[in-house]
């Protein structure tokens, strides 16, 4: 395919995603209806998607039109790309620009976030939030967390590089390598088979170690989901860890990892989880997902007012059920990989009005100035003795 038709391949599945589907699969049934298209092609196709995805907004706004083909408009004109080049009416690619199109819209380019999150955004990053925009347009590097159980960081690097791939060590994260490509097939190494190593953020890292897991005897990952913050917990602490999840079914793939990672991992169910047991309850609760969109841009796209509300009602439901497992004199680590005060510092200081037992010890924020996820936790200390 030419690189014009990539593009106008991007602009119908960028249709698709304006009339409801998700991101991912309406990039997959393109696939499957277009068998022709090579492996290089259908990566080159996901990627403008992608990158149309994290830039909905703007995008929208400089193509002067809510569709696959204005938003292609607009992420030539956001790179400086000479759109007549791509819309050039020549084999499948788009048809020419119209006169209209043509012209520079000269309205403000909005924010690409959701807009009525922008209120709370402005509050959070106040004058940085023209910067911090800037980075939610791009893709995320990608960093490994390095399974200290089985290797050190400086042989993994080695390893790595032997296999073909660049990654540096993260100066204020013991665990963690930044690779300096895309790391396209590094699950696929044997490096990984031997759970070396876990694609983790180095965000995501930080905000595990500031639990201190390795201070804790008996650890729940109280919303385990897919285990990531799972095996990180238990190669920080070298401990059995528990892992529970309101829908078990998202839990699946922990025994296979966990036996990769070598890590002890027992998973139980609601019915069956001790009360006043653990001495460190991690609730990465569910939420927007605001640190990582750059990760995952479909989750801004698709973030309606009311699934904010379920959200922030949900942290507190887990919150509240979290708490009944934490063993006197134990603590609750509250989590989300969000930036928003509302899914976080808001929703400890309602917790605290609910329980009046628990205190705050400390918190840690993580934005993506630091080019890493945006994340929070808060320390939250269970002072009953019963
Ligand atoms: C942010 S995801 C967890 C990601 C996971 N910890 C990881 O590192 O891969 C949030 C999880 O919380 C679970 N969840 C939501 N409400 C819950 C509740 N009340 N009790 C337990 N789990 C809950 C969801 O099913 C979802 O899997």
């Amino acid at each position: 395919m030419t690189p014009a038709a990539r593009y106008a391949a991007a602009a119908e599945i960028v249709d698709a995603i304006v009339a409801g589907e998700r991101l991912e699969p309406a990039i997959r049934a393109w696939g499957r209806a277009h068998r022709f298209a090579g492996s290089k092609d259908r990566r080159a196709i996901a990627d403008i998607c992608y990158d149309i995805a994290r830039r909905w907004w703007s995008t929208a706004a400089l193509g002067s039109a809510e569709t696959g083909r204005g938003r292609v408009l607009g992420l030539l004109r956001a790179r400086g790309v000479a759109a007549e080049t791509v819309f050039t009416g020549q084999g499948h690619a788009l048809a020419p620009l119209s006169a209209q199109e043509i012209l520079m819209p000269s309205d403000p380019v909005p924010y690409d976030f959701p807009p009525f999150l922008i209120r709370e955004l402005e509050e959070v990053f106040g004058s940085r939030l023209p910067e911090v925009n800037a980075m939610v347009q791009e893709r995320a590097p990608v960093d490994l967390r390095v399974n200290t159980a089985k290797t050190s960081r400086e042989s993994l690097a080695r390893l790595l590089a032997e296999a073909g791939f660049d990654a540096v060590p993260l100066d204020d994260v013991p665990t963690a390598l930044r690779l300096s490509g895309s790391g396209r097939g590094l699950t696929e190494t044997d490096l990984f088979a031997e759970g070396l190593f876990e694609l983790q953020d180095a965000g995501s890292q930080q905000i595990v170690a500031f639990a201190k897991p390795e201070t804790a005897t008996t650890i729940l990952d109280y919303c385990a989901g897919g285990g990531g913050k799972t095996l990180a917990l238990a190669a920080a602490s070298g401990r059995r860890v528990v892992a529970h999840d309101i829908a078990p079914r998202r839990m699946k793939d922990i025994p296979n990892r966990a036996r990769r990672a070598g890590a002890s991992v027992d998973i139980i169910d609601t019915a069956d989880l001790p009360e006043r047991c653990f001495d460190l309850v991690y609730v990465d609760a569910p939420c927007t997902g605001s640190g990582s969109w750059r990760r995952d841009p479909y989750g801004k796209i698709s973030l309606t007012e009311q699934r904010f509300d379920d959200i922030r009602h949900a942290q507190v439901a887990a919150l509240r059920s979290a708490s009944r497992h934490v063993a006197p004199q134990g603590r609750i680590a509250y989590a989300t990989c969000s930036v928003l005060k509302s899914e976080n510092n808001l929703q400890i200081n309602s917790f605290f009005n609910e329980f009046d037992f628990m205190i705050s010890e400390r918190n840690l924020s993580i934005d993506f100035l630091s080019d890493r996820d945006g994340f929070y936790a808060n320390i939250i200390t269970n002072i009953s003795n019963l």
